[in-house]
């Protein structure tokens, strides 16, 4: 029998599209664990809806998924997720604490008074991890946006998940915090194997993580390395109008983009993956 570990990710012949809106069709791709996929494109590409095609939350028009070897399902707790970001009504009754500690899953924790302690001490280790210890008995409403979402990023870590998905993870938070949850992130792709699906907009702050790039475009994609993928000519193909790709003091600077795909941070897209998704 062979005993291969199948891939954190396998889409064979994916297609989705909604009516006649195609987002992307005849998608193979292999994720293996541990590795670090970055999913660019612009608004209404269908990063969300990939990231909810791998929840199960949403069936693909053909082909198939499957999340190591098995298809994709709703409700699985060896998949983290950091949805795109939404903030907490002032009143939601939950310390920034309780909210990390959402993330643990308690029945892998034997006597309930061991377990207790040893949940608490899980969650100040994620909360210090995020830079969250100062604010860790504050009710969740209260906290700016960026301090919530570093909570979501200990949440989504506290299982050491398999599979980690991010929904622009990065958006509302300064440099320093930035550079904390990336790093956090990667950490969990090489020191625990998990694969790392991670949306975004901006590819700088992560450059230095990514394995390979899915960068959705027109209803049309393609993957690679960073340096295969960010290159004028093919994103001149993607978006079939020049674009021109430059590196200058190890960032990627990509001008031309069309106006029509072009749009700032923050417009709100409703569709995104939502606190409804978390675990
Ligand atoms: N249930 C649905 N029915 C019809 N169209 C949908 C549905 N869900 C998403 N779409 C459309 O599919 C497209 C892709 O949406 P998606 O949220 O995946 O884009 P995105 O790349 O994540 O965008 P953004 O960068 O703005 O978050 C959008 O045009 C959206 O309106």
């Amino acid at each position: 029998m062979p005993s291969e570990t199948p891939p954190a990710i396998r889409l064979r012949g994916a297609s989705m599209a909604f009516g006649d809106r195609v987002l992307w069709e005849g998608l193979d791709l292999d994720v293996a664990p541990g590795e670090f996929l970055a999913v660019l494109g612009p608004n209404g590409s269908g990063k969300s809806t990939f990231l909810k095609v791998l929840l199960g939350l949403r069936p693909l028009s053909a082909g198939t998924v499957e999340i190591a070897g098995k298809p994709a399902r709703a409700g699985s707790r060896r998949i983290g997720t950091i949805p795109q970001q939404k903030t907490f009504a002032e009143d939601t009754p939950l310390r920034a604490r309780d909210l990390v500690a959402l993330g643990i899953d308690g029945h892998r924790w034997g006597p309930r008074l061991f377990h207790r302690r040893q949940i608490n001490r899980t969650v100040d280790a994620l909360l210090e991890r995020v830079g969250a210890s100062d604010y860790a008995d504050q009710p969740v409403g209260i906290l700016s946006g960026g301090e919530q979402q570093r909570l979501r990023a200990a949440q989504a870590l506290a299982d050491n998940p398999d599979l980690l998905l991010c929904d622009e993870p990065l958006l509302s938070l300064d440099m320093h915090h930035q550079r904390a949850v990336t790093s956090m992130i990667h950490h969990e792709a090489c020191d625990h194997g998990a694969a790392v699906v991670f949306v975004t907009h901006e590819i700088n702050p992560i450059l230095q993580n990514i394995d390979r790039v899915l960068y959705l475009a027109g209803g049309r994609f393609h993957i690679g390395t960073v340096d295969e993928v960010m290159t004028s000519e093919v994103l001149s193909d993607l978006y079939q109008s020049p674009i021109e790709v430059f590196r200058t003091r190890g960032r990627i600077v990509v001008l031309g983009i069309p106006e029509a795909v072009e749009h700032p941070h923050g417009t709100g897209h409703s569709d995104a993956l939502d606190e409804g998704h978390l675990r």
